[in-house]
Protein backbone atom coordinates (compact mmCIF):
# COMPACT_ATOMS: atom_id res chain seq x y z
CA UNK A 1 0.00 0.00 0.00
CA UNK A 2 0.83 3.64 -0.74
CA UNK A 3 -0.31 6.93 1.53
CA UNK A 4 -2.11 9.44 -0.66
CA UNK A 5 -0.08 12.75 -0.50
CA UNK A 6 -1.34 15.04 1.42
CA UNK A 7 -0.94 18.27 -0.65
CA UNK A 8 -0.13 21.48 1.54
CA UNK A 9 1.01 23.50 -1.09
CA UNK A 10 -2.01 23.14 -2.84
CA UNK A 11 -4.52 23.86 -0.08
CA UNK A 12 -2.48 26.41 1.14
CA UNK A 13 -2.92 27.74 -2.76
CA UNK A 14 -6.71 27.15 -1.83
CA UNK A 15 -6.76 29.00 1.37
CA UNK A 16 -5.16 32.54 -0.24
CA UNK A 17 -7.78 32.31 -2.47
CA UNK A 18 -10.54 32.43 -0.05
CA UNK A 19 -8.30 34.94 1.87
CA UNK A 20 -7.85 37.02 -0.91
CA UNK A 21 -11.81 36.71 -1.84
CA UNK A 22 -12.56 38.16 1.85
CA UNK A 23 -10.02 40.87 1.52
CA UNK A 24 -12.06 42.06 -1.30
CA UNK A 25 -15.46 41.54 0.10
CA UNK A 26 -14.05 43.50 2.91
CA UNK A 27 -12.65 46.29 0.74
CA UNK A 28 -16.05 46.31 -1.53
CA UNK A 29 -18.54 46.45 1.21
CA UNK A 30 -16.61 47.96 4.50
CA UNK A 31 -13.79 50.07 2.97
CA UNK A 32 -11.62 48.17 5.20
CA UNK A 33 -8.02 47.03 4.00
CA UNK A 34 -6.49 44.83 6.52
CA UNK A 35 -3.08 45.51 7.38
CA UNK A 36 -0.18 43.06 9.15
CA UNK A 37 2.62 44.32 10.32
CA UNK A 38 6.20 41.56 10.32
CA UNK A 39 8.80 42.29 12.48
CA UNK A 40 12.36 40.59 11.99
CA UNK A 41 15.59 40.86 14.38
CA UNK A 42 18.63 39.82 12.98
CA UNK A 43 19.37 38.31 9.36
CA UNK A 44 18.88 34.48 10.28
CA UNK A 45 18.72 33.68 6.71
CA UNK A 46 15.85 31.10 7.13
CA UNK A 47 14.00 33.75 8.75
CA UNK A 48 14.23 36.42 6.56
CA UNK A 49 13.21 33.99 3.77
CA UNK A 50 10.02 32.95 5.56
CA UNK A 51 9.28 37.22 6.14
CA UNK A 52 9.82 38.06 2.61
CA UNK A 53 7.43 35.33 1.92
CA UNK A 54 5.11 36.48 4.31
CA UNK A 55 5.28 40.20 2.91
CA UNK A 56 4.62 38.60 -0.76
CA UNK A 57 1.86 37.06 0.16
CA UNK A 58 -0.05 39.45 2.13
CA UNK A 59 -0.09 42.17 -0.68
CA UNK A 60 -0.84 39.42 -3.41
CA UNK A 61 -3.72 38.51 -1.05
CA UNK A 62 -4.89 42.68 -1.59
CA UNK A 63 -3.87 42.95 2.19
CA UNK A 64 -1.50 46.25 3.59
CA UNK A 65 2.08 44.84 4.60
CA UNK A 66 4.17 46.63 7.16
CA UNK A 67 7.70 45.19 7.40
CA UNK A 68 9.90 46.17 10.02
CA UNK A 69 13.85 45.12 10.25
CA UNK A 70 15.78 45.47 12.91
CA UNK A 71 19.44 44.94 13.65
CA UNK A 72 20.23 42.13 15.93
CA UNK A 73 21.54 43.63 18.75
CA UNK A 74 18.41 45.29 19.15
CA UNK A 75 17.70 46.31 23.17
CA UNK A 76 14.70 43.94 24.27
CA UNK A 77 13.32 47.59 25.44
CA UNK A 78 13.57 49.18 21.66
CA UNK A 79 11.43 45.78 20.72
CA UNK A 80 8.78 46.08 22.83
CA UNK A 81 8.44 49.82 22.33
CA UNK A 82 7.58 49.12 18.35
CA UNK A 83 5.18 46.14 20.01
CA UNK A 84 3.67 49.59 21.69
CA UNK A 85 3.73 51.26 18.66
CA UNK A 86 2.19 48.49 16.46
CA UNK A 87 -0.82 47.86 19.28
CA UNK A 88 -1.70 51.31 19.05
CA UNK A 89 -2.04 51.78 15.48
CA UNK A 90 -5.23 51.70 14.09
CA UNK A 91 -4.25 50.82 10.43
CA UNK A 92 -2.50 47.39 11.92
CA UNK A 93 -5.12 44.64 12.32
CA UNK A 94 -2.19 41.96 12.70
CA UNK A 95 1.10 41.60 14.67
CA UNK A 96 3.73 38.77 13.77
CA UNK A 97 7.11 38.81 15.53
CA UNK A 98 9.42 36.44 13.78
CA UNK A 99 11.44 33.68 16.00
CA UNK A 100 13.46 32.70 16.91
CA UNK A 101 14.41 36.04 18.68
CA UNK A 102 18.16 36.86 19.56
CA UNK A 103 19.47 35.52 23.03
CA UNK A 104 18.74 39.51 24.88
CA UNK A 105 15.14 39.29 24.09
CA UNK A 106 12.99 37.26 26.39
CA UNK A 107 10.43 35.71 23.83
CA UNK A 108 7.99 35.56 26.26
CA UNK A 109 7.93 39.12 27.31
CA UNK A 110 7.65 40.10 23.37
CA UNK A 111 4.57 37.32 23.12
CA UNK A 112 2.73 39.19 26.11
CA UNK A 113 3.04 42.91 25.10
CA UNK A 114 1.18 41.96 22.19
CA UNK A 115 -2.34 43.11 21.93
CA UNK A 116 -4.12 39.81 21.22
CA UNK A 117 -6.71 41.50 19.44
CA UNK A 118 -3.74 41.81 16.91
CA UNK A 119 -1.73 38.55 17.94
CA UNK A 120 -1.74 37.00 14.41
CA UNK A 121 0.11 33.93 15.77
CA UNK A 122 -2.10 32.84 18.33
CA UNK A 123 0.80 32.90 20.79
CA UNK A 124 -0.32 35.48 23.83
CA UNK A 125 -1.92 33.53 26.87
CA UNK A 126 -5.26 35.10 25.93
CA UNK A 127 -5.66 33.02 22.60
CA UNK A 128 -4.09 29.89 24.08
CA UNK A 129 -6.30 30.18 26.94
CA UNK A 130 -9.35 30.42 24.66
CA UNK A 131 -7.96 27.27 22.95
CA UNK A 132 -7.61 25.38 25.71
CA UNK A 133 -11.59 26.57 26.87
CA UNK A 134 -12.74 25.55 23.24
CA UNK A 135 -13.85 29.40 22.21
CA UNK A 136 -13.12 31.25 19.20
CA UNK A 137 -9.88 33.08 19.35
CA UNK A 138 -6.43 33.54 17.30
CA UNK A 139 -4.92 30.08 16.68
CA UNK A 140 -1.24 29.90 16.02
CA UNK A 141 -0.66 29.14 12.40
CA UNK A 142 0.89 26.03 11.96
CA UNK A 143 -1.39 24.01 14.22
CA UNK A 144 -4.50 25.09 12.47
CA UNK A 145 -2.72 23.90 9.07
CA UNK A 146 -1.91 20.94 10.43
CA UNK A 147 -5.74 20.48 11.99
CA UNK A 148 -6.97 21.87 8.51
CA UNK A 149 -4.52 18.97 6.23
CA UNK A 150 -5.61 15.95 8.82
CA UNK A 151 -9.61 17.18 8.19
CA UNK A 152 -9.23 17.01 5.15
CA UNK A 153 -7.97 13.90 4.62
CA UNK A 154 -11.22 12.28 7.00
CA UNK A 155 -13.45 14.33 4.95
CA UNK A 156 -13.84 17.13 7.31
CA UNK A 157 -15.26 14.95 10.55
CA UNK A 158 -12.18 13.45 12.87
CA UNK A 159 -14.69 12.39 15.56
CA UNK A 160 -13.72 9.67 17.81
CA UNK A 161 -10.23 9.23 16.15
CA UNK A 162 -7.00 8.77 17.94
CA UNK A 163 -4.74 11.27 17.43
CA UNK A 164 -0.96 11.03 19.11
CA UNK A 165 1.22 13.75 19.09
CA UNK A 166 4.64 13.96 19.35
CA UNK A 167 6.13 17.16 20.62
CA UNK A 168 4.86 19.40 22.94
CA UNK A 169 6.58 23.04 22.27
CA UNK A 170 4.00 25.97 22.90
CA UNK A 171 4.57 26.60 19.08
CA UNK A 172 3.30 23.33 18.00
CA UNK A 173 3.09 20.68 19.69
CA UNK A 174 0.29 21.86 22.56
CA UNK A 175 -1.91 23.79 20.47
CA UNK A 176 -2.30 20.89 17.82
CA UNK A 177 -3.19 18.45 20.54
CA UNK A 178 -6.18 20.69 22.24
CA UNK A 179 -7.25 21.78 18.82
CA UNK A 180 -7.67 17.90 17.79
CA UNK A 181 -9.26 17.67 21.11
CA UNK A 182 -11.74 20.11 20.22
CA UNK A 183 -12.81 18.41 17.29
CA UNK A 184 -13.05 15.43 19.59
CA UNK A 185 -10.29 13.51 19.06
CA UNK A 186 -9.02 11.25 21.71
CA UNK A 187 -5.95 12.83 22.49
CA UNK A 188 -1.94 11.22 23.59
CA UNK A 189 0.99 13.87 23.84
CA UNK A 190 4.37 11.93 23.47
CA UNK A 191 7.50 13.49 24.26
CA UNK A 192 11.12 12.61 25.55
CA UNK A 193 10.47 10.56 28.62
CA UNK A 194 7.45 8.65 27.49
CA UNK A 195 7.56 4.96 27.63
CA UNK A 196 7.33 2.85 24.66
CA UNK A 197 6.74 5.85 21.94
CA UNK A 198 6.70 3.67 19.04
CA UNK A 199 4.22 1.27 20.42
CA UNK A 200 1.97 4.33 21.28
CA UNK A 201 2.36 6.02 17.96
CA UNK A 202 0.93 2.91 16.60
CA UNK A 203 -2.41 3.05 18.02
CA UNK A 204 -2.91 7.01 16.62
CA UNK A 205 -5.09 7.16 13.54
CA UNK A 206 -3.52 10.14 13.53
CA UNK A 207 0.20 10.71 14.29
CA UNK A 208 1.04 14.12 14.54
CA UNK A 209 5.47 14.57 14.39
CA UNK A 210 6.43 18.15 16.06
CA UNK A 211 9.91 17.08 17.53
CA UNK A 212 12.43 18.52 15.48
CA UNK A 213 14.61 15.27 14.88
CA UNK A 214 15.13 14.12 11.38
CA UNK A 215 13.37 11.07 10.76
CA UNK A 216 12.57 9.84 13.89
CA UNK A 217 9.70 7.99 13.32
CA UNK A 218 10.38 5.28 11.43
CA UNK A 219 7.94 3.03 9.08
CA UNK A 220 6.87 0.39 11.67
CA UNK A 221 5.58 3.31 14.77
CA UNK A 222 2.33 3.75 12.02
CA UNK A 223 -0.79 2.12 12.28
CA UNK A 224 -1.73 1.12 8.63
CA UNK A 225 -3.92 3.11 6.96
CA UNK A 226 -3.00 6.20 9.89
CA UNK A 227 -3.32 9.90 8.24
CA UNK A 228 0.74 10.69 9.18
CA UNK A 229 0.85 14.77 9.54
CA UNK A 230 5.03 15.53 9.49
CA UNK A 231 5.89 19.09 11.22
CA UNK A 232 9.45 19.21 11.03
CA UNK A 233 11.63 20.61 8.28
CA UNK A 234 15.10 19.65 9.17
CA UNK A 235 18.19 20.84 6.72
CA UNK A 236 20.22 17.66 6.70
CA UNK A 237 23.48 16.83 4.73
CA UNK A 238 23.30 15.44 1.14
CA UNK A 239 26.41 14.13 0.10
CA UNK A 240 24.53 12.23 -3.04
CA UNK A 241 23.52 15.90 -4.19
CA UNK A 242 26.84 17.14 -4.55
CA UNK A 243 29.79 18.21 -2.00
CA UNK A 244 28.59 20.47 0.59
CA UNK A 245 25.01 20.23 -0.40
CA UNK A 246 21.86 19.60 2.22
CA UNK A 247 18.59 18.57 1.52
CA UNK A 248 15.08 18.85 4.06
CA UNK A 249 13.61 16.08 5.78
CA UNK A 250 10.60 15.85 8.20
CA UNK A 251 10.58 14.45 11.65
CA UNK A 252 9.20 11.02 9.66
CA UNK A 253 11.13 8.92 7.83
CA UNK A 254 8.77 9.29 4.74
CA UNK A 255 10.28 6.30 2.65
CA UNK A 256 9.21 3.72 5.23
CA UNK A 257 5.85 5.94 6.57
CA UNK A 258 4.35 6.12 2.97
CA UNK A 259 4.40 2.12 2.71
CA UNK A 260 2.06 2.03 5.52
CA UNK A 261 0.15 5.13 6.24
CA UNK A 262 -3.09 6.02 4.64
CA UNK A 263 -2.17 9.64 3.64
CA UNK A 264 0.26 11.61 4.90
CA UNK A 265 2.40 14.97 4.10
CA UNK A 266 5.56 15.16 2.59
CA UNK A 267 8.53 17.17 3.42
CA UNK A 268 8.69 20.27 2.12
CA UNK A 269 5.25 20.51 0.74
CA UNK A 270 3.14 19.33 3.62
CA UNK A 271 2.59 21.47 6.68
CA UNK A 272 4.96 24.02 5.59
CA UNK A 273 3.06 26.32 3.26
CA UNK A 274 -0.07 26.31 5.30
CA UNK A 275 1.88 28.44 8.06
CA UNK A 276 1.41 31.51 6.05
CA UNK A 277 -1.51 31.10 4.31
CA UNK A 278 -2.83 30.59 7.93
CA UNK A 279 -1.23 33.89 9.52
CA UNK A 280 -3.03 35.65 6.15
CA UNK A 281 -6.29 33.91 7.27
CA UNK A 282 -5.71 34.64 10.69
CA UNK A 283 -5.43 38.54 9.79
CA UNK A 284 -8.43 38.86 7.89
CA UNK A 285 -10.14 37.26 11.19
CA UNK A 286 -8.46 39.74 13.48
CA UNK A 287 -9.09 42.67 11.06
CA UNK A 288 -13.20 41.56 11.42
CA UNK A 289 -13.09 40.67 15.17
CA UNK A 290 -11.61 44.61 15.93
CA UNK A 291 -14.62 46.02 14.04
CA UNK A 292 -17.24 43.80 14.82
CA UNK A 293 -18.04 41.94 11.47
CA UNK A 294 -19.12 38.77 11.12
CA UNK A 295 -15.87 36.68 10.50
CA UNK A 296 -15.48 35.17 7.00
CA UNK A 297 -15.50 30.92 6.80
CA UNK A 298 -11.56 30.37 5.97
N1 LIG B 1 6.43 34.18 14.79
C1 LIG B 1 6.61 32.97 14.19
N2 LIG B 1 7.85 32.54 13.97
C2 LIG B 1 8.00 31.31 13.38
C3 LIG B 1 6.90 30.54 12.95
C4 LIG B 1 5.61 31.05 13.21
O1 LIG B 1 4.56 30.41 12.91
N3 LIG B 1 5.50 32.27 13.81
N4 LIG B 1 7.08 29.36 12.25
C5 LIG B 1 8.40 29.01 11.78
C6 LIG B 1 8.80 29.55 10.47
N5 LIG B 1 7.75 29.78 9.47
C7 LIG B 1 7.02 30.90 9.54
O2 LIG B 1 7.33 31.84 10.23
C8 LIG B 1 7.63 28.93 8.31
C9 LIG B 1 8.29 27.73 8.24
C10 LIG B 1 8.23 26.95 7.06
C11 LIG B 1 7.50 27.38 5.98
C12 LIG B 1 7.47 26.62 4.70
O3 LIG B 1 6.74 26.96 3.81
N6 LIG B 1 8.32 25.57 4.55
C13 LIG B 1 8.51 24.88 3.30
C14 LIG B 1 9.99 24.62 3.07
C15 LIG B 1 10.80 25.87 3.11
C16 LIG B 1 12.27 25.67 2.79
O4 LIG B 1 12.56 25.25 1.69
O5 LIG B 1 13.10 25.95 3.68
C17 LIG B 1 7.82 23.52 3.32
O6 LIG B 1 7.75 22.90 4.40
O7 LIG B 1 7.38 23.10 2.27
C18 LIG B 1 6.83 28.57 6.05
C19 LIG B 1 6.89 29.35 7.21
C20 LIG B 1 9.45 29.47 12.77
N7 LIG B 1 9.26 30.81 13.16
Amino acid sequence: MTAKLIDGKARAARLRGDVRGAVSALKAGHGVTPGLAVVLVGEDPASQVYVANKVRQTEECGMRSIEHRLPADTPEAELLDLVARLNADPEVDGILVQMPLPSQIDTDKVVLAIDPAKDVDGLHPTNAGRIVLGRPGLVPCTPKGCVMLASEAHGGDLSGLDAVVLGRSILVGKPVALLLQNANCTVTMAHSRTRDIAELCRRADILVAAVGRPQMVRGDWVKPGATVIDVGINRVPAPERGEGKTRLVGDVAFDEAVKVAGAITPVPGGVGPMTIACLLANTVQAACARRGLPAPAL
